[in-house]
């Protein structure tokens, strides 16, 4: 669009239209920023960070703008591509969400899904020899990101803490999941080095941590992040939340290129309740046998002609996987 010469009066205009702006701004900072009508060119951006309805936009140019969102949009939130206008020199209004290529969603207390953050691209599944790690958690996270519709890796994190052939064994109890597609690495945040593999793999992705407390979450966000606290202090200046950005979920930049969205809301994420045809879609290597089995209503218990007890007979579905599948689905 070609640009206008405005005149000295316009000018003028405009000025007097930021001034009332900045002033109703610095009273009254919520709603006015809500209610605005922003004269500005539509911008792009993305959330990255979000508390209660306060949000940190990233715009086009790497610049961070505190905003609040338009009433009648939905809920953005982090990882969320958006539209926005400026309304202020760091300050702007979400006008429209665009479409999620993904969300993580939990339910929240009335059993809606609430989203938590949005186009992530994979989930990280922290495990650890110490705590013991829960026979069906990792089976849990793996189906939560098969529904998501994202790609899963396991991190075995805390190696070492094993040595020989514990440490051998450790890693055998896992090895039916890179045969069936999903990566593996062992880690130690006692061994820096050994955080190479899986740093290298996180670039160009929007990664999420989970894993039971105890594993490492933490210490590995700190690794992974090496400029987290810069980041925070540049993120809390520019929503102005100062500190309280610890509970928020924030999108932080990784050093290769990718990001990783956490807050202790995402780490303790779970899968909800889902029904058996859903439960089934989450176990991959379930998927060339469903549908083969004698009754079409099959639980995969001691059924005549069940498909998958005939691949767990002949080695193709590990055991355990089935014990799992049976355990989630909760009889
Ligand atoms: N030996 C060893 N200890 C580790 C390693 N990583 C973390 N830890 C220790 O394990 C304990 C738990 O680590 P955190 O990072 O707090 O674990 P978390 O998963 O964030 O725990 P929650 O906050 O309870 O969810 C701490 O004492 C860490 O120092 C590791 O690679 N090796
Ligand atoms: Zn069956």
């Amino acid at each position: 669009m070609p640009k206008r010469r405005l005149s000295e009066r316009q000018i003028e205009r405009i000025k007097a239209i930021q001034e009332r702006r900045r002033e109703r701004l610095a009273s009254r900072p919520e709603s006015a920023l809500a209610e605005i009508d922003a004269e500005t060119e539509p911008e792009a951006g993305r959330v990255v960070v979000r508390h209660g309805a306060n949000l940190a936009v990233e715009g086009a140019n790497g610049h961070l703008f505190h905003c609040l969102s338009r009433q009648n949009i939905g809920h953005p939130v982090c990882g969320d591509r958006v539209v926005w206008q400026r309304i202020a020199d760091d300050q702007g209004v979400v006008t429209a969400i665009q479409p999620r290529a993904t969300v993580l969603s939990r339910p929240d207390f009335n059993g809606h899904d609430k989203a938590l953050a949005a186009n992530l691209t994979r989930l990280l599944v922290l495990i650890a020899p110490e705590p013991e790690p829960s026979g069906y958690l990792i089976d849990q996270y793996l189906v939560a990101a098969a529904l998501i519709g994202i790609d899963a890796v396991i991190v075995g994190n805390k190696m070492d803490l094993l040595q020989g052939e514990a440490r051998r064994a450790f890693e055998q109890r896992f090895a039916h999941y890179p045969a069936i597609g999903y990566r593996t690495f062992w880690t130690s945040l006692r061994e820096p080095e050994t955080l190479a593999e899986l740093t290298a793999s996180m670039a160009g992705e929007t990664s999420v941590l989970v894993g039971q407390s105890g594993v490492g979450k933490s210490s590995l966000v700190k690794a992974l992040l090496p400029d987290r606290e810069i980041q925070i202090g540049r993120l809390s200046k520019a929503t102005g939340l100062g500190r309280h950005t610890t509970s928020a979920t924030t999108c932080y930049r990784l050093p290769n290129d990718g990001f990783l969205i956490d807050s202790p809301g995402v780490r303790s994420f779970r899968l909800g309740a889902i029904d058996r045809d859903a439960l089934q879609q989450g176990f991959r290597e379930f998927q060339p046998y469903l549908g083969r089995c004698r009754f079409a209503d099959c639980r995969h218990r001691h059924e005549p002609d069940c498909a998958i007890l005939d691949a767990v007979a002949r080695g193709l579905i590990h055991p355990q996987r089935l014990a799992n599948f049976q355990h989630l689905l909760g009889n």
